[in-house]
C-alpha cells in the first residue's frame, strides 16, 4: 500500500488558495507515484485563525467536502484528508475527513482533545463521538488529529478496534518538536501498527510549525520522514502483514491484563 502525505505550508485563511494547492500536489503525485492514500495536514483550508475562522468558513464560496469528493474520484485514490473546521449548529469543529476512491465520505472525526497552548478551546468545540475504524481498499485505519496523539488510551482503542494503519494529522508547533517525534514512534511500538503522519510547515500569528511528518512501521523503525522547513511529501510503502508478524513474535496484545490496570 502506496501512501503520499503532503507537508505543505497552509495560507492562512484563504480556502479556496489552498484548494489550488492540493489540486496541483495531489495531481501531480498521482501521476508520477500512483499512490492508493494520499494525506493532508490538520486545518489545511484555513490554518489556526482561529478569531476569524466563523467569518471565513462562512464566506468561502465552495464547499471543501465537494471539492474532496470530486478529486478523490477524479484521481481514483483514497484520502485521508487531514482535518477542517466545520461550522455546524453554532459551533466550530476540528473535523477530519476521509474519502475513498469512489469519492465517497466513509469517515469523519472530530477532534476530541483541544490544545490548550494553541487556545483552541476559546473558539472551537471538542468532539464527543468515540473515535473509529474505518476500511480503505479493505485495510482497517484510524485517524486522530495533532495534541489525540499526547493521549495512548486513544491510539490503544483504535488498535484494540483492529487498526493496522494510524493517521495523525496535525499543525504541530516546531516549539514541542522532540515530543511529536517520540511520541509517533512510542505510539507505533505500543500498538504495534504502522503510524502515518502529516504534520504542517511555515509560521503564523509567531509559532512555527515543525515539519517533520513521517511513516513509522510497526517495528518502530521510521520508513521516511521529511525535513523541518521545506514543503515536500513523504512517500513510503507499507507492508501490511508486517503487523501480524510482529504482533506474533511480540504478543503485546495477548500479554495484555486490563482487569488489573
Ligand atoms: N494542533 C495541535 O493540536 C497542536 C498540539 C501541540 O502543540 C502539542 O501537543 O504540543
Amino acid at each position: 500500500m502506496k501512501i503520499a502525505s503532503y507537508q505543505m505550508d497552509i495560507v492562512p485563511g484563504n480556502p479556496s488558495e489552498n484548494r489550488k494547492k492540493i489540486t496541483m500536489w495531489a495531481e501531480q503525485v498521482c501521476k508520477e507515484q500512483k499512490p492508493d492514500i494520499l494525506v493532508l495536514p490538520e486545518m489545511w483550508t484555513t490554518a489556526y485563525t482561529l478569531p476569524t475562522l466563523e467569518k471565513i468558513i462562512r464566506e468561502d464560496e465552495e464547499d471543501t467536502e465537494s471539492f474532496l469528493k470530486q478529486l478523490a474520484h477524479k484521481l481514483n485514490v483514497n484520502m485521508v484528508a487531514g482535518s477542517i473546521a466545520v461550522w455546524e449548529d453554532g459551533v466550530i469543529y476540528n473535523r477530519s475527513l476521509v474519502l475513498n476512491r469512489k469519492g465517497d465520505m466513509i469517515h469523519t472525526y472530530d477532534k476530541m482533545h483541544l490544545v490548550p497552548m494553541l487556545d483552541e478551546h476559546l473558539y472551537l468545540k471538542g468532539g464527543n463521538h468515540s473515535a473509529k475504524v474505518f476500511e480503505l481498499d479493505g485495510r482497517k485505519m484510524g485517524v486522530i488529529i495533532c495534541y489525540d496523539l499526547r493521549f495512548p488510551e486513544l491510539a490503544r482503542s483504535l488498535a484494540l478496534q483492529g487498526v493496522e494503519v494510524l493517521f495523525v494529522v496535525a499543525e504541530w508547533p516546531s516549539a514541542r518538536a522532540g515530543h511529536w517525534e517520540v511520541l509517533q514512534q512510542a505510539r507505533a511500538i505500543e500498538n504495534q501498527l504502522f503510524v502515518v503522519s502529516c504534520n504542517r510547515i511555515g509560521t503564523y500569528d509567531g509559532v512555527e510549525f515543525a515539519g517533520r511528518s513521517m511513516v513509522i512501521n510497526p517495528w518502530g523503525d521510521i520508513l521516511s520522514k521529511a525535513s523541518s522547513k521545506e514543503e515536500e511529501t513523504v512517500h513510503a510503502t507499507l507492508s501490511l502483514d508486517d503487523v501480524k508478524r510482529i504482533r506474533k513474535d511480540v504478543p503485546v496484545f495477548s500479554s495484555r491484563v486490563p482487569n488489573l490496570y
